[in-house]
C-alpha cells in the first residue's frame, strides 16, 4: 500500500445471495482526496461503501470476498471493529436524525462511547455543528427536537453527527438526493474545507457534483470500474473509455 493511499481495495466482489454485485474491483483513495463515485442506479455504489466500515455485514445474506485495507489493516482482521467505525464517518441519502435535541443528536455517540464531561461536550457539539455550517442556525435553539429542522438543516446535521468522533474518512452517499440546490451548495462549501481535515468519498447521482469537488473520479457501472482517474481526464472529450464519455455527457444512465 503506498503511503499516500488511506484505503486500499483489492479484488473486492460482493454478493446478496446467489446474485454477485460487484465483480472484484480493486482501487486505492489517496489521503486528504476526495473520491468521487458515479454511476448509474444499482450499479453498486452503497455496497461498496457499506463494506469499507463493515456495515455490509448487517444485511442478511450479504458477504464481501478480497481485501479491504485502512490504513494499513485488513477490515477483516482488525481487533477493533468500533474503531474502524469510528474512524469512518457515513452520511446516508436521507437525513437521519435521532428523535432528540440537535445537541443529543451530536453527543449522542460520544456519550455512548464514554465521554460525559459537559464542557468538553458542549465543545465538541459547537465544533462539529460549525464544521457542518449549522452553528450559526442553530446555536440558540441547541435544545429544540433535531427532526424539527428543514430537510438541508437536518442533512448538516446529519454530517455534524458523523463528524463528533473526529472521523479521518468521511464517506457521502448521494446526500443532495432530498434537498434543494441551495443547500446542496451549502454543503459543498462545507465538503471543501473539511477536504484540509480528512479524506472524503463521495458518491454522487449528480455527475456534476463529481465534477465540481473531486480530485479522482471513479465510475462504477454493473458492479464493475469502468475507470478511476483524475476528474479532469473523466469529464474530458477524451476519458479512457467511451462509456465514460458517454454517461458523463448524459447518453447514457
Ligand atoms: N439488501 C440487499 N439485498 C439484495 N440485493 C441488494 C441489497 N442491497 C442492494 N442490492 C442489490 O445490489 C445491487 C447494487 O445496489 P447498490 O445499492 O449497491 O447500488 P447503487 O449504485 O448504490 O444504487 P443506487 O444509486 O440505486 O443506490 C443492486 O442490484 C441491488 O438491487
Amino acid at each position: 500500500m503506498s503511503a499516500a493511499s488511506v484505503i486500499r481495495v483489492h479484488d473486492l466482489r460482493i454478493r446478496y445471495g446467489t446474485t454477485e454485485v460487484l465483480h472484484g474491483i480493486s482501487f486505492d483513495v489517496r489521503r486528504g482526496e476526495i473520491l468521487g463515485v458515479i454511476g448509474p442506479a444499482q450499479s453498486g455504489k452503497t455496497s461498496m461503501l457499506r463494506c469499507l466500515n463493515r456495515t455490509l455485514e448487517f444485511t442478511p445474506g450479504a458477504r464481501m470476498q478480497g481485501l479491504v485495507e485502512v490504513d494499513g489493516e485488513d477490515i477483516h482482521r482488525t481487533r477493533d471493529v468500533y474503531a474502524l467505525r469510528r474512524k469512518i464517518g457515513m452520511v446516508a441519502p436521507l437525513p437521519v436524525g435521532l428523535p432528540l435535541s440537535i445537541y443529543d443528536n451530536v453527543a449522542f455517540a460520544p456519550r455512548a462511547a464514554g465521554l460525559t464531561a459537559r464542557s468538553d461536550l458542549d465543545e465538541l457539539v459547537e465544533r462539529c455543528l460549525t464544521q457542518a455550517a449549522l452553528w450559526d442556525e442553530v446555536k440558540d435553539r441547541l435544545d429544540s427536537l433535531g427532526t424539527k429542522l428543514s430537510g438541508g438543516q437536518q442533512q448538516r446535521l446529519t454530517i455534524a453527527r458523523a463528524l463528533s468522533h473526529r472521523p479521518s474518512i468521511l464517506c457521502l452517499d448521494e446526500f443532495s438526493i432530498a434537498i434543494d440546490p441551495v443547500t446542496t451548495m451549502r454543503i459543498e462549501d462545507v465538503l471543501k474545507r473539511l477536504k484540509a481535515e480528512m479524506t472524503i468519498i463521495l458518491v454522487t447521482n449528480l455527475t456534476q457534483q463529481a465534477r465540481r469537488l473531486a480530485d479522482r473520479t471513479m465510475f462504477l457501472l454493473d458492479g464493475e470500474i469502468v475507470e478511476l482517474a483524475t476528474t479532469a481526464l473523466v469529464f474530458s472529450d477524451k476519458p479512457g473509455d467511451r462509456r465514460t464519455y458517454d454517461y458523463v455527457s448524459g447518453i447514457f444512465g
